[in-house]
């Protein structure tokens, strides 16, 4: 079997005086989509944080069979792209230089930036749809315009690895339907995607899902898999069941009993 992406032994993270994460053993594979997924509060994000080497850790993580201290940063920065969560700042930057902040891992020092680089901006920016308002100010565009833009910076990395913090976030149906053909699109070339959602629906159109509750993995299998689906239900408290719908598989509310 080729190296998974990552695989992480006894990884743990405290912030401040909070324990977050508690010893994880996790392997998450190349060439598939993973989707991370779990109650709010659960370390969704400090585990993805973790493993793109965001945050100190205790334990081991390696990436593509390499320990993630052996890795220089600027190769890493090459071979993982990384969306955030409500990222702030570079209000005042335009659009298309946000988006070529992706190509820094690939620019010399100080050097300028190639024609190479400008064209992986403008693909990026044409897929996400966002070519158009390239010569606008980050600042004034809306949450999903913003998204996009922010999206796009990721592409423009060209990395085999993307890992993406709540990608939908103020996206609607249309442009959530263009993220999956995105996302789709760059594992059936081989490359990787490890995503945090909300979404369960959206979650389910992933290939596996890592269930955590309480900073631990309670479940990882195919989103397919019945025993997810069970899982799913289970870390939710049977607030939600998944069902068969039209060819996909749905995540649907379940109504307490009283409830109007
Ligand atoms: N800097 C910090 N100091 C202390 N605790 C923190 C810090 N950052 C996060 N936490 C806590 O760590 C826990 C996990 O946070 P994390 O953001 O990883 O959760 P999550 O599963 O992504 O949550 P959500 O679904 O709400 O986005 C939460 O209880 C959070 O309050």
């Amino acid at each position: 079997m080729s190296a998974p992406a990552f695989a992480a032994q006894g990884l743990a993270v405290q912030l401040g005086a909070a324990q977050v994460l508690h010893g994880i053993d996790l392997q998450i594979p190349a060439g598939r989509w993973t989707c991370i997924v779990g109650p709010n509060g659960a370390g969704k994000t400090t585990l993805l944080k973790a493993i793109a080497r965001l945050l100190p850790h205790g334990g081991r993580v390696q990436f593509m069979g390499r320990d993630h201290a052996l890795w220089r940063q600027r190769e890493l920065a090459r071979q993982l792209a990384w969306l955030g969560q409500n990222e702030a700042g570079a209000e005042d930057l335009l659009a298309r230089d946000v988006v070529m902040l992706g190509r820094l891992p690939h620019q010399p020092w100080l050097g300028a930036a190639s024609s190479g680089d400008h064209a992986a901006v403008q693909a990026a920016m044409r897929q996400t749809q966002c070519w158009d308002w390239r010569e606008r100010a980050l600042g004034s565009l809306s949450g999903g315009e913003r998204q996009r833009v922010l999206l796009a910076r990721a592409l423009a990395v060209q990395a085999p690895v993307l890992l993406m913090d709540e990608p939908l976030a103020s996206l609607d149906p249309p442009h959530q339907s263009d993220w999956l053909q995105i996302v789709r699109s760059h594992v059936a070339g081989g490359g990787t995607v490890v995503s945090v959602l909300h979404e369960l629906t959206m979650a389910l159109h992933a290939d596996d899902m890592v269930i955590v509750a309480a900073g631990r993995v309670v479940h990882q299998g195919a989103c397919a898999d019945r025993a997810t689906h069970r899982a799913l239900a289970e870390v939710f408290e049977g607030r939600i069941a998944v069902h068969a719908l039209a060819g996909q598989w749905v995540a649907l509310p379940q109504l307490q009993r009283g409830s109007a």
